[in-house]
């Protein structure tokens, strides 16, 4: 098979190649941008598979990184772009279930493509766009299957997040999994525990909003792989009522939100079951705000000084949210009220504090809250955003 007008992130890639087959290796685009360009997918970032050894890679090239260079990867920086070059290699002596311990480079692709997770991420592709498929992964890619290649077990055995890996690609593809590759989670479920909190939570993200993550979450649950991921109060009432959902989330933050709604978890608690998944502080602070105002919204319409303080962001996350929720919002209409408020930002006031100060109020606490108040009746439209108009206020 062989695919012609190839996108425009390969097109850029291609010189990338091309000095690498003058120079007389062999080098292929490998792994999820063979896969997603079947796929019709977004591509957003290319791999590289290569004969040459990361020193000869380095030496063709004028601007590289070592990226990890005892495993064989070179990051080439080329145009505005870079990519990751990788020396064919097996990996042997797994140890610890999460990174090959010892890697052996490889003169072969066969031996390459073979150590990999799933026949869809087995692909690899040439610069003139044919795709070698030693694994039946076009066969899989149109039934619409996540088999491992070779036998499971070992694939699992050698990293354990690869079982994340499998129903978190079920979501994002709507794709089922083999039985057999199936069969191996739920004999092996429990090796997940090696893997860091935070690469099992990004999976686990990406199931959660992936565009089929009610049949993902099932299979997440049937295989016991649920038992193996960071344990909080309600976990398995959680679990049990995801699956229930009609619709993913569109963003990580509200993916979050919406456990901690479903779960009734006091906001004072979140940051615990949101450490506990070592999420960042910045994360627990939008899910925090998101939980608050969706709070606020399913009380009452939302002033437009509310409108002001959520934000946009916040804003489209609890509307996100209430939309999975099945809590009717007027979506359309929060987001042209909006775009209408007369400032987005504090900072778009015509007047600050020192501005107060020269008119003659003592700084201090009032100060504050005066601000406060004039910030309030220009976003209600009652005080014009104007510093005359701002001072007969005040008069
Ligand atoms: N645990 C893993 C991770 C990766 N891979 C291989 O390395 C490739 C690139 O890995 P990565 O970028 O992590 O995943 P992608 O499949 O590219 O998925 P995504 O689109 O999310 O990047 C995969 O396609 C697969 O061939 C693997 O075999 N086992
Ligand atoms: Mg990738």
């Amino acid at each position: 098979m062989k695919i012609d007008n190839l996108p425009k992130v390969f097109q850029a890639a291609m010189p990338v190649l091309e000095t690498l087959e003058n120079a007389g290796f062999e080098a292929y685009f490998v792994g999820g941008s063979v896969r997603d360009i079947l796929l019709k997918r977004h591509i957003h970032d290319v791999d590289i598979a290569t004969s040459a050894y990361p020193e000869e890679v380095k030496s063709l090239f004028e601007k590289t990184i070592d990226t990890g260079i005892q495993h064989g990867t070179v990051t080439v920086l080329y145009g505005n772009e870079s990519y990751e070059i990788t020396t064919f290699r097996t990996e042997s002596g797994y140890q610890d279930y999460r990174r090959p311990d010892h890697v052996t480079f490889v003169q072969n692709l066969e031996e390459d493509l073979k150590r990999r997770d799933f026949t869809i991420n087995a692909f690899a592709m040439n610069m003139r766009g044919e795709i070698i498929d030693l694994f039946d992964g076009l066969d899989d890619l149109k039934n619409r299957v996540i088999r491992a290649v070779g036998d499971p077990e070992k694939r699992f055995n050698e990293d354990a997040l690869r079982m994340m890996r499998a129903v978190r690609f079920m979501s994002q593809l709507k794709f089922t999994l083999e039985e057999k590759t199936e069969q191996a989670i739920v004999d092996h479920h429990e090796l997940l525990r090696k893997i860091s909190v935070e690469r099992v939570r990004d999976e686990f993200v990406k199931m959660g909003i992936g565009s089929d993550s009610r049949q993902a979450f099932q299979v997440f649950l049937d295989t016991k792989l649920s038992e193996d991921v960071p344990d909080f109060e309600g976990k398995s009432e959680l679990l049990s009522v995801y699956p229930k959902l009609k619709f993913s989330p569109t963003m990580e933050a509200s993916f979050w939100s919406i456990i901690m709604i479903l779960l009734k978890v006091p906001n004072n608690q979140i940051s615990k079951i949101m450490r506990d998944w070592k999420n960042s502080n910045a994360m627990i602070d939008s899910v925090e705000r998101i939980v608050d105002f969706f709070d606020i919204l399913s009380d009452h319409a939302p002033t437009d000084y509310e409108l002001f303080q959520m934000g946009k962001e916040t804003l489209l996350n609890v509307i996100d949210v209430a939309h999975i929720l099945g809590q009717p919002v007027e979506s359309k209409a929060l987001v042209d009220r909006y775009a209408a408020l007369p400032i987005k930002k504090s900072s778009e006031l015509t007047i600050d504090g020192r501005f107060l100060i020269k008119m003659g109020i003592t700084p201090g606490p009032n100060l504050g809250k005066i601000l406060e108040e004039i910030k309030k009746a220009v976003i209600s439209g009652q005080l014009e955003n104007d510093q005359v108009a701002i001072e007969n206020y005040l008069n």
